[in-house]
């Protein structure tokens, strides 16, 4: 692989900002390396250089980091970039020819990541037909990462809509349990410190044990006893509920390129 730094965090917002942050806390990348292009960038890049336009042929990678709405706009940038500079995208619906057209044919890797990338705690789903252009993203994203390839762009509807949307389906669901507790009679503080360290703690019990999510669920429900009769409210709509979800979630990322 050549060397993939100085790394063009083209967008550096909400998604741009929690990597800049992981690389900084696994020291993957010095703040040198990176540079920004963004009229309104978040604060994690504020110490970063902003090239001016003949400054933007140093980029030897470019990510690709903004709104799928608005990436045909900030692809204008093609023209200043070095001929060998490879595109990563985590433009979420945007397919990988339509980028590749728009920067020139220039190599394109595509990958949806979340946002626990922040942490280094992330998942991020990773297509890339050339070689040169997949080696740079795994590069960029197994430091703050578990990297999951993907045979064909097409699954990356379905990554989207499982690991890069899904943090926010855990939060609506934190947020969802709180205010049943408040319902049932705690305070607003006890129960939204409540849903939040049960989920902390599970998913951190989850991190560290070899069984999977269905035998730990089997441990927390005694036969006849509460988990079961909640579980029995819970689970028939849960189950199709979330395959509803997760399809509108493809549907949009569908419509989105
Ligand atoms: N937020 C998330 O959890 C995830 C987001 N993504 C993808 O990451 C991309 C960015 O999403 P967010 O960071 O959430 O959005 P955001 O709105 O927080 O950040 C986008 C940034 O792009 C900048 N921008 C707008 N026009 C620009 C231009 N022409 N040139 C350069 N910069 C420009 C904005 O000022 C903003 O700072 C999207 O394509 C989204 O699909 C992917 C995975 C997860
Ligand atoms: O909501 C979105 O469209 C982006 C893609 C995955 C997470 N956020």
């Amino acid at each position: 692989m050549a060397s993939l730094t100085p790394i063009l965090l083209l967008g550096a917002g909400r998604m741009g900002g929690a990597l800049i942050s992981g690389w900084r806390s696994a020291g993957t990348f010095k703040d040198a390396d990176l540079m920004v292009r963004d009229p309104h960038p978040g604060p994690e890049a504020a110490v970063l250089a902003q090239p001016d336009d003949a400054g933007l042929a140093q980029a030897k990678t470019v990510l690709l980091a903004v709104k799928p709405q608005l990436w045909r706009a900030a692809a204008a940038i093609a023209p200043h970039l070095a001929p060998d500079a490879v595109i990563v995208s985590i433009a979420a619906g945007v397919g990988l020819n339509d980028i590749a057209q728009a920067f020139g044919g220039r190599r394109v890797a595509r990958v949806m990541p979340n946002t626990a990338v922040a942490i280094n705690q992330g998942v991020a789903s990773l297509y890339a037909p050339d070689p040169e252009a997949r080696a740079r993203a795994e590069a960029m994203f197994a430091p703050v990462a578990k990297v999951v390839p993907l045979e064909s762009e097409d699954l990356m509807h379905a990554a989207t809509a499982v690991a890069g949307s899904g943090p926010a389906y855990l939060y609506a669901f934190v947020e969802a349990l709180a205010a049943a507790g408040l319902e049932a009679g705690l305070t607003a503080e006890a129960a939204s410190d409540m849903a939040r360290s049960m989920v902390i703690g599970s998913a951190a019990l989850m991190a560290r044990s070899d069984e999977d999510p269905a035998e730990l669920r089997r441990q927390v429900t005694s036969p006849g006893g509460t988990t079961q009769a909640a579980l029995e409210v819970l689970t028939p709509p849960l189950g199709p509920l979330m395959t509803d979800a997760v399809a509108a979630a493809v549907r949009r990322s569908r419509e989105l390129g």
